[in-house]
């Protein structure tokens, strides 16, 4: 039954403690990281400092790649219930192609800001169109969630109404526009922060709480970074609606 209610409520219980040294230090590395790549693009030094500059970074890659984890193993810092994603390409502070987005509850909305820089730049100057849409679906994914409605990504429009310019700031706005079943349906804007009246872009997005045997195949495999079962698949199997 489709229900024209906004289904806000609590926010989930946040009990996840995170090793606080841990946090900082990945913090500190996804900020340094990203400043390497937006210099990396925007660099004029000559080819030999490059070349470099490129052997020294290699060198600090080995060091990280002492201990990794694989793609089933949630890091230290992650939490799914809670929507802890250290490492999302859009809002993870660890990740250092994210702007990083960092979203926020404001009402019966969701609000993030962000720049972009030269690492995220399509048409000279401008965001590229792709970059965007990674922002719309982030957006509009985390206002499903924050509305207790988790799902995937099942449909995503978007209008480009106008270029989004880099190096300035952003506002992102995203509403719940109809629940039904474990289908969430949301839209959402991106404007200058500006002129947060004038739409650049539009989007809208279909989130789907995949059916329980769509979540053992995708996440059945996911375990904590401890080695234990990722928390979720049981509620999520059982209301399909949150994690
Ligand atoms: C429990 C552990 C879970 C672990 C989760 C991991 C991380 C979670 C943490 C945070 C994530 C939260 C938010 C993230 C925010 C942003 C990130 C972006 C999100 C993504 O980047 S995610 C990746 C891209 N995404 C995919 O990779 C999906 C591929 N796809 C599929 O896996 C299936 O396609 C699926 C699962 C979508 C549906 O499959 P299904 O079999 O469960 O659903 P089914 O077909 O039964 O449809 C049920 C009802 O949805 C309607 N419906 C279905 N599709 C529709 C469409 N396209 N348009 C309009 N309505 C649609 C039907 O019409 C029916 O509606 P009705 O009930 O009214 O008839």
């Amino acid at each position: 039954m489709t229900s024209p209610a906004t289904p806000w409520g609590a926010s989930p219980p946040d009990t996840f403690s995170p090793d606080p040294e841990l946090q900082a230090a990945v913090t500190e590395l996804g900020a340094a990281v990203r400043d390497l790549l937006e210099t990396s693009v925007a660099t004029t030094v000559a080819p030999g400092e490059q070349a470099d500059v490129a052997a020294g970074v290699r060198e600090l890659t080995a060091r990280l790649a002492a201990t990794t984890r694989d793609r089933h193993t949630l890091s230290a810092l992650d939490d799914l219930p809670t929507f802890r994603r250290t490492y999302s390409p859009v809002s993870g502070v660890g990740h250092g192609f994210a702007p990083p987005v960092q979203f926020r509850r404001e009402g019966d909305t969701v609000v993030g800001e962000c720049t972009l820089g030269l690492r995220h730049e399509g048409p000279p100057a401008h965001s590229h169109g792709g970059m965007t849409a990674m922002l719309m679906d982030q957006l509009l994914g985390s206002t499903a969630f924050l509305a207790g409605r988790w799902g995937m990504t099942a449909h995503l429009g978007l209008e480009y109404r106008g270029a989004v310019p880099l190096q300035t700031p952003l506002v992102l706005v995203g509403r719940v526009a109809d629940v039904s079943g474990r289908k969430t349906v949301v839209t959402g804007t991106v404007a200058l922060a500006a002129e947060p009246d004038r739409e650049l872009v539009r989007g809208e997005g279909v989130f789907v709480s995949p059916r329980p045997e769509l979540l053992e195949r995708y996440f059945g495999d996911l375990t904590t970074a401890d080695g234990g079962r990722a928390p979720g698949h049981a509620q999520a199997a059982t209301d399909g609606s949150t994690l």
